[in-house]
């Protein structure tokens, strides 16, 4: 029997200080929730998801949002396959900001790298400030998926995982892989997004 294929995926956190990156990542890797310390430079945490027969081997990047950190932070958006795009739904700043982080995206790792746009603190709804309805309207002219999330509550955490490796999965011809090289020449999808040019 053939050994099924392993791929090695980079994944960035971005978004402003905050928006809980943190939190979600480790909601994600560790089922758990961080003592509360702001990221200062970078970390790095794994994890392996199966899709068919292939393991993609998550090695997920957790930036500092602060902007005394922004260019070291930027300088890990190279050589990403995809990026968990992150605002807080109780701060409008982080709302408005997410256009900057997107740009920043396309100029540090180019337009062909898949984006999930994540409204975080979803639990915290006697606090929000940003209707989910304009997270979606952001996520469509984007044309990314969207989802609004609780690293609290745990809500829509794994989905939004799921659905950016099955995104970079689909267009597998462009990562690393540790048995074999799949190429499916797939066409190359383009990062457009109206608002955030
Ligand atoms: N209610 C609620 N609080 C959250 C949630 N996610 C994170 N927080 C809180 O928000 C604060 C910031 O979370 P972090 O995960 O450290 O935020 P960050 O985006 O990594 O911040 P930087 O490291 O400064 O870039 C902490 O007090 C968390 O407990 C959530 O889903 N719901």
């Amino acid at each position: 029997m053939a050994l099924p294929a392993s791929l090695t995926v980079k994944l960035v956190m971005a978004g402003d200080s905050s928006v809980g990156k943190t939190c979600i990542l480790t909601r994600y890797t560790d089922n758990c929730l961080p003592s509360y310390m702001s990221t200062v430079g970078i970390d790095f945490k794994t994890k392996a998801v199966e899709i068919d027969d292939t393991t993609l081997k998550l090695q997920i990047w957790d930036t500092a949002g602060q902007e005394r950190f922004h260019t070291l932070s930027v300088s890990y958006f190279r050589g990403a396959q995809g990026f968990v795009l992150v605002y807080d739904i109780t701060n409008t700043v982080s709302f408005e900001n997410i256009a900057l982080w997107m740009k920043d995206i396309k100029t540090k790792s180019g337009e062909d790298v898949e984006v999930v746009l994540l409204g975080n603190k979803c639990d915290k709804e006697d606090e929000r400030q940003v209707s989910k309805e304009r997270g979606e309207k952001l996520a469509w002219e984007c044309g990314i998926p969207f989802f609004e999330t609780s690293a609290k509550d745990n809500i829509n955490i794994d989905k939004a995982f799921l659905i950016l490796s099955e995104a970079i999965y689909s267009k597998r011809s462009s990562l690393l892989t540790d048995h074999n090289v799949v190429n499916l020449r797939e066409p190359k999808k383009k990062l457009s997004c109206l608002t955030c040019i």
